[in-house]
């Protein structure tokens, strides 16, 4: 599904933020991505994200060389991919209803035709009763929640996270790992990014360990 054929990054002129990255990511598949601040986590996120293209080496996603992609095989292919980030990003003037369909919504689809997805999707991550709230009115682990269900509602093959349990206790931190365990049972392929290594223990997926911009594989 991924692979990456060593591939660099640099911003502008800076230094190399990443490098000698050469590992693959297989179809259904679960993997966290750790390191210290700074180590280029999120960076290697908005690469599989396609917000940045590597500057050397070569990155393939759903068979295809990213440096090869135009405007419109990019928004395509980024269609498969759904992403949750720390900070939850729901918009403050819609209900959870409304966020959560937003994906499918700027598709142009008709409510009609995923009112009762949403729903029940609401439901499955614990926030039916929260459907018509906006997010004002909701705890942090429930926003997280929402904001899940937003980057699942239109069935990503892939689903990235970055430091997805940051603003919640650690309760619901787990809560919510097991939510993503869930997603990963019924075939989504997920890379999680942390620096909690606390809660990772209880689950036993590969780690991809990123230090000095260098990534190293712990099964
Ligand atoms: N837009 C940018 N322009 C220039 N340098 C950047 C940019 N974004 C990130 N960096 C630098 O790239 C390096 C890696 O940052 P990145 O955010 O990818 O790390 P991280 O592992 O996600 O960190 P954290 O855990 O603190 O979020 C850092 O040195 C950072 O300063």
């Amino acid at each position: 599904m991924i692979e990456f054929d060593n591939v660099g990054l640099h911003y502008g002129t800076g230094p190399e933020i990443l490098r000698n990255l050469n590992f693959k990511i297989d179809p259904g598949s679960f993997h966290f991505l750790t390191g210290p601040s700074g180590a280029g986590k999120t960076s290697l996120l908005r690469l599989l994200l396609l917000s940045l293209r590597p500057t050397s080496g070569k990155l393939t996603m759903f068979d295809k060389d990213v440096a090869g992609l135009d405007k419109e095989a990019m928004m395509a292919m980024r269609q498969h991919i759904g992403i949750v980030f720390q900070e939850f990003r729901l918009l403050e003037h819609l209900t959870t209803f409304e966020n959560v369909a937003l994906p499918l919504a700027v598709r142009g689809e008709p409510e009609a035709s995923y009112r009762s997805n949403v729903q029940e999707l609401l439901d499955w991550v614990g926030l039916g009763h929260q459907i018509n709230a906006r997010p004002e009115l909701l705890s942090g682990g429930e926003k997280q929640r929402a904001a899940i269900a937003r980057a699942v509602i239109a069935k990503p093959e892939l689903l990235l996270a970055d430091e997805p349990t940051g603003n919640v206790d650690p309760e619901l931190a787990e809560r919510l790992l097991h939510l993503f365990v869930e997603l990963n049972r019924m075939g989504t392929t997920i890379i999680l990014a942390t620096h909690e290594l606390h809660l990772l223990d209880q689950f036993r997926f590969p780690r991809l360990q990123l230090q000095d911009g260098e990534v190293s594989i712990h099964d």
